[in-house]
């Protein structure tokens, strides 16, 4: 999945940042990443705290510039391109924080996904469309999106994430902050969607049930890639499970891990 030059382009490669680097200021927080992310696959972004996780998902969403290296989606260079040009082009980015309306009705909240389409009766075929795929929509339609639990919620904003079709889902940890039933319905979802079809660039702090549901996944540390895999290599892989894991690994990293 990492990939060193653009020679190893194939055109199954969705997305490819090559020496990417970028910071918020006076300092460097990326410090040349390579990554490449197959069409269809999810592919999950572990690694410590600051390591620079979110930071990989704005300069990919463009919240973020990359001050170096290239970011391809799709084989272009869109690193100069604004946020609103790379949701045009597929890219939805869902942050870490809670982002409906919570005032708003969870329709009206799904709607909103399609905020860039003028053409209506197409926005409201795709929440209907939608709302087949998240149960939760149709369910609590008008209620208050801040009513609802945060794994709901959390649903939801998967769900208006769709609203634009998109090619590329970047998911900024999906799973904080939830119940354990609800974070299980939360990677269930994200396994669906690329089910689907869709691509997913997820960061997860939750190592075990990211990479579980990962079909590739890095390791961030210190701003540059450190190792990447199969989801399951990496949970395999004693290293990982000693650093990121935690006590409650299972099978033989645990057994390794713990030794
Ligand atoms: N808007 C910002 N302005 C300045 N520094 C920032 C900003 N956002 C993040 N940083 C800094 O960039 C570094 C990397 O942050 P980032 O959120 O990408 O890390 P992360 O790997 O996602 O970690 P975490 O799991 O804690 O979210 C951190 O030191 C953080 O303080």
């Amino acid at each position: 999945m990492a990939a060193e030059s653009t020679a190893s382009e194939t055109p199954t490669t969705l997305l490819h940042l090559s020496a990417v680097t970028a910071g918020y200021g006076a300092g460097l927080i990326l410090k040349g990443v390579d990554l490449a992310v197959t069409r269809g696959e999810i592919v999950c972004l572990i690694g410590p705290n600051g390591a620079g996780k979110s930071t990989v998902l704005k300069t990919v969403s463009g919240l973020l510039r990359n001050a170096g290296g290239t970011v391809l989606f799709n084989g272009e260079d869109i690193g100069r391109l604004t946020s609103r040009e790379r949701l045009a082009r597929g890219i939805v980015h869902v942050p870490q924080d809670r982002s409906l309306f919570p005032t708003m009705t969870v329709w009206e909240n799904v709607i909103m996904g399609g905020f860039i389409l003028s053409n209506h009766a197409l926005v409201k075929q795709r929440a209907e469309e939608v709302a087949e795929i998240f149960p939760i929509v149709a369910k609590r339609r008008s209620a208050a999106a801040g009513s609802l639990s945060g794994g709901e919620q959390k649903q939801v904003e998967l769900a208006r994430s769709l609203m634009l079709d998109p090619a590329l889902i970047l998911l900024d940890e999906p799973s904080i902050g939830l119940d354990p039933k609800s974070r299980t319905s939360v990677f269930a979802s994200i396994a669906n969607l690329a089910r689907d079809g869709r691509t997913v660039l997820l960061v997860e702090q939750n190592a075990r049930s990211g990479l579980a549901v990962a079909h590739m996944a890095a390791v961030l540390e210190a701003g540059r890639v450190a190792l990447t895999g199969t989801g399951q290599s990496l949970l395999d892989d004693p290293e990982v499970a000693r650093l990121y894991l935690g006590a409650s690994a299972q099978g033989p990293s645990a057994a390794l891990a713990t030794r």
